[in-house]
């Protein structure tokens, strides 16, 4: 199979349409700018939804799974086999995602791409099943190359189905046990930066633990110093969750659909998708700064304003999740405040 796919162009946003939200936001009965970053989602929704009555009604939120070989060299707080209980989880709806998700009435697509612990068929899960985990990337790059094309695939699928549902929203969102350790590994690589300052407690890792995680990095960053383009990278430290996250958020461009980011190892994969495809970007907001040590440097690689601040580190898509409700209202004030002219209210 090919990759070619990764760089072909993604839709366009309508800039005639932002400059109209722009205008109409201060025709609306307050002082302008007011409504901060409220005012700035509903002018980037209505630009990338082609309408100039943006709305976030029906969101689709895909939940990708699957283990790390690099769990091996204990740099987790929690055991493997997690990764296939979450599975489980959140097909029968007990985590926090599947509460955010039916409180939104947001489609739950929950994708195990491989875990160790396998939970097998569950309604409510789709098997794209690659192989049980990566490769410890400490010893071997983390995919094969087929490996790492299926993938990409699956995030896409996922991507496309959601557009093809008539979803107005696109989230990402991952479950993988030591997968803080692969995005860290990913984020320092495309940004060539030491990982201490990606690296941090993932689950809850003490001081001890971090240091020991910043010493596993070092070497695997060593052992793939020959990876030197973004997907490379990818390939050799990523994680089949978050390579899947890679082609959802670059598909999901292609196709003309608005991604709202979550945090840690999905913003690791945003930037890497940014990377691939720099076509990308306007595509991308950002729910909420994760309380994950490296997360605020991706942001700000990514030049990132995210919506919210609330020391959230559980992943899930959960922060992402967390902020819809304030794109909806976004988007209700936006489109339902009275004007000046219509209020009756003087503007000098
Ligand atoms: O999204 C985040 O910012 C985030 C920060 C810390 C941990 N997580 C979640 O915790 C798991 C990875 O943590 P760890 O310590 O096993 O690498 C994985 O399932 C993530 O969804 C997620
Ligand atoms: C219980 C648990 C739930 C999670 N959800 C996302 N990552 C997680 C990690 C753990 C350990």
């Amino acid at each position: 199979m090919s990759l070619d796919w990764l760089s072909a162009p993604c839709a366009q946003p309508d800039t005639a349409l932002a400059e109209a939200a722009r205008a109409h936001q201060l025709q609306l009965t307050k002082p302008p700018g007011s409504l901060g970053m409220l005012e700035a989602l509903a002018i980037q929704l209505a630009s990338l939804q082609h309408t100039p009555r943006p709305a976030v009604e029906r969101v689709w939120i895909s939940v990708f799974a699957g283990d790390h070989g690099v769990a091996d060299e204990g740099v987790s707080a929690f055991p493997q086999v997690v990764t296939g209980e979450m599975v489980r989880n959140f097909a029968t709806g007990g985590a926090a995602i599947s509460v955010l998700a039916r409180s939104l009435a947001a489609t739950l697509d929950v994708v195990n791409l491989g875990t160790v612990n396998d939970p097998g068929e569950i309604p409510g899960v789709r098997r794209a099943i690659i192989a049980p985990s990566t490769a410890n990337f400490c010893l071997a790059p983390a995919m094969t190359v087929a490996q790492f094309d299926a993938a990409l695939s699956v995030g896409a699928e996922s991507a496309r189905s959601a557009k093809a549902a008539g979803a107005q929203l696109f989230i990402g969102g991952e479950m993988g046990i030591a997968n803080t350790t692969s995005a860290a590994a990913v984020a320092s690589a495309l940004l060539d930066e030491p990982p201490s300052v990606l690296a941090g407690a993932g689950t809850g890792l003490n001081a001890e633990g971090i240091r020991h995680k910043v010493s596993v990095l070092e070497r695997a960053l060593a052992q793939h110093a020959g990876a030197t383009t973004a997907l490379e990278q990818l390939r050799c430290l990523g994680g089949f969750e978050i390579a899947a996250l890679v082609g959802a958020y670059i598909a999901a461009a292609q196709t003309g659909l608005p991604v709202l980011v979550d945090g840690f190892i999905t913003t690791t994969a945003a930037l890497a998708a940014v990377m691939i495809n720099p076509d990308v970007r306007p595509w991308l907001l950002f729910a909420h700064r994760s309380k994950e040590h490296g997360h605020a440097r991706l942001l700000q690689a990514l030049n990132a304003e995210p919506v919210l601040d609330l020391g959230l580190r559980l992943g899930e898509a959960s922060g992402a999740a967390t902020a819809v409700p304030l794109l909806r209202l976004a988007c209700a004030l936006h489109n339902g405040m009275a004007t000046f002219e219509q209020a009756g209210v003087s503007t000098s």
